[in-house]
């Protein structure tokens, strides 16, 4: 079964949705390789002109990495994950076409790390979100904070980070981090509405706005800063905290 489907609609957008719902569209290695072949593929399709990330179901955009399989990894393999999804979220983020994240319900850990790298990020209405790193012990592993600190007041990030609790969309939307919040009757078509004044333009206009939008992200000093965040994370992902915390998490559900 495919942890990931890759659409082209006819507007020249193309669809990355996580197919893992029964783990609330968890990260796992595989859907890593699949994220990874749609960027590629978005940066060099000459007709394609945007890409949108969702999740299958209601319950979920994406809930992180999947603990089930990375709960078993070492500090080196830790590292290595982290640095693996870092890398693609950094090409996320400077992709040279516009990016929009569709929240389709929670988004927790590394869901929120994966929509940071977006562009635009809408919502459904209601839609939990969890920079809940702090309370498993960890830090944002992917660059999120790093992202967030680009994208968001200095105060407001920070208050995200150091908070590290579910927030609800619309408060998200207050601090800046959603760009829309949507009925979610069709959010796919309320999502399309939104974009056809972008996907009017040529796939040229689109690309050249989104490169002068990404200049400042291709600097040695900015990448440092990304992978000094990861490495960090890295270093808390074999404490007893974190530990005991996906131990809690997974006995729970
Ligand atoms: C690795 C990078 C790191 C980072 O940089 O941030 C991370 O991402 S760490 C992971 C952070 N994520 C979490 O802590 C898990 C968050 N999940 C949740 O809070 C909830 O599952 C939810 C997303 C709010 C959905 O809640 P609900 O609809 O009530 O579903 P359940 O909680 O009952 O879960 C159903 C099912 O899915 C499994 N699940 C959920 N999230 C994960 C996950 N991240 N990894 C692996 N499995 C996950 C959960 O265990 C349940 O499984 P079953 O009990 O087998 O049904």
């Amino acid at each position: 079964m495919t942890v990931a489907n890759i659409e082209h609609d006819r507007d020249g957008v193309v669809w990355f949705t996580i197919c893992r719902p029964e783990k609330r569209n968890a990260i796992n290695f595989e859907v890593m390789d699949k994220l990874k072949e749609t960027i590629k593929l978005v940066e060099n399709d000459r007709q394609a002109k945007m890409l949108v990330i969702t999740g299958t179901g209601e319950e979920a955009f994406c809930s992180g990495g999947d603990l089930s399989q990375f709960q078993h990894l070492q500090a080196e393999g830790a590292k290595q994950m982290l640095k693996r999804m870092g890398e693609l979220l950094y090409s996320l983020l400077t992709l040279s076409k516009p990016t929009v994240a569709l929240i389709n319900g929670a988004a927790m850990g590394g869901g929120c790390e994966l929509a940071s790298a977006c562009d635009f990020r809408y919502a459904k209405s209601g839609s939990k979100i969890g920079f809940i790193q702090g309370k498993l012990g960890i830090t944002t592993g992917w660059g999120g904070a790093t992202m967030l600190f680009e994208k968001l007041p200095y105060a407001q990030a920070l208050n995200i980070l150091l908070r590290a609790e579910r927030i609800q969309a619309e408060t998200m939307q207050a601090y800046g981090w959603i760009d829309a919040v949507l009925p979610g009757n069709d959010l796919r078509e309320e999502c399309r509405q939104l974009l056809a004044p972008y996907v009017s333009q040529s796939v040229a206009v689109l690309r050249a706005y989104k490169l002068a939008a990404v200049e400042k992200w291709k600097s040695d000093e900015f990448r440092m800063r990304f992978f000094a965040e990861i490495s960090r994370c890295a270093e808390l992902w074999g404490s007893e905290e974190h530990a005991k915390a996906v131990q809690a998490f997974l006995q729970k559900s």
